[in-house]
């Protein structure tokens, strides 16, 4: 079967895969894999396939927001993979979590548009729990502050003349804000796969806390560095 927007033969998808926003995320990631292929790269969805610790792997990138990425989930489901973990950066909602720490998302608010098209919003946007529970205890592992708990996906990444209702989530102990994980998790529900996340923290999506958006410092990237290995770590076994 030809995945026509990914541009892919489910034949050649593994049925674990990585996932990212950004295509030269998803490189820096495979470039990790040993015996690893670019099937294509069409759009913003980047894909490879390799192998970590002698287990087939995808790794592609999805894009920046929720339509774009459901896109790309939907057509790694039906080409046939069933275990998909996100590894992406977010805005954190508290001093305590700093650039470079990171978030296993056990769960997401669904302050996108594109799952309410999908199923009403009574329906909740849930990790698997055996990933989010390895993905957490890999990450502890590793340096560096991690911490599990429920993030917010919104579509506006900067903000209009409304306000996005970061107060609201920081008051109901939501930990960390970011745009495709609640699309991720409702997908892998609706089609019978299981999915994870991993977030490192590149500044605060808090007003109060917030600073000019710099993800390219080195505390950042050093935190993808660390949620890499860990969803490696995770993704061979589960
Ligand atoms: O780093 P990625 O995986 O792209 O994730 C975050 O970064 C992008 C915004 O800059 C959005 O896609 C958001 O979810
Ligand atoms: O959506 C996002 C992603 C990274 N950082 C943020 O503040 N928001």
């Amino acid at each position: 079967m030809f995945l026509p927007i990914l541009e892919v033969n489910a034949e050649d998808l593994p049925q674990r895969a990585i996932v990212c926003g950004d295509p030269r995320r998803a490189e820096k990631i495979a470039s990790r894999l040993t015996d690893c292929r670019e099937l294509a790269f069409s759009r913003e969805y980047r894909t490879f396939v390799g192998k970590w610790d002698g287990i087939e792997v995808a790794v592609v990138s999805h894009g920046v927001g929720s339509p774009g990425a459901a896109v790309c989930f939907e057509e790694l489901i039906k080409g046939g993979v069933t275990i998909l973990i996100r590894v992406g950066t977010a805005g954190s909602y508290s001093a305590e979590l700093p650039p470079g720490s990171l978030v296993v998302s056990t769960a997401a608010a669904r302050e996108e548009g594109l799952t309410r098209q999908l199923v009403p919003l009574g329906f909740p946007a849930v990790a698997d729990g055996q990933i989010a529970q390895l993905l957490y205890e890999n990450a502890a592992k590793l340096d560096g502050i991690v911490k599990k708990g429920i993030t917010v996906s919104y579509d506006a990444f900067f903000t209009g003349v409304e306000p996005l209702p970061h107060d609201k989530y920081k008051r109901a102990g939501i930990v960390a804000a970011e745009m495709e994980i609640s699309a991720l998790y409702v997908v892998a529900s609706l089609r019978g796969a299981r999915a994870g996340a991993i977030v490192a923290i590149d500044g605060f999506a808090d007003a109060d806390l917030a600073q000019e958006y710099n993800p390219h410092k080195s505390a950042v990237s050093e935190g993808v560095e660390r949620e890499i290995e860990a969803a490696l770590a995770t993704i061979v076994k589960v």
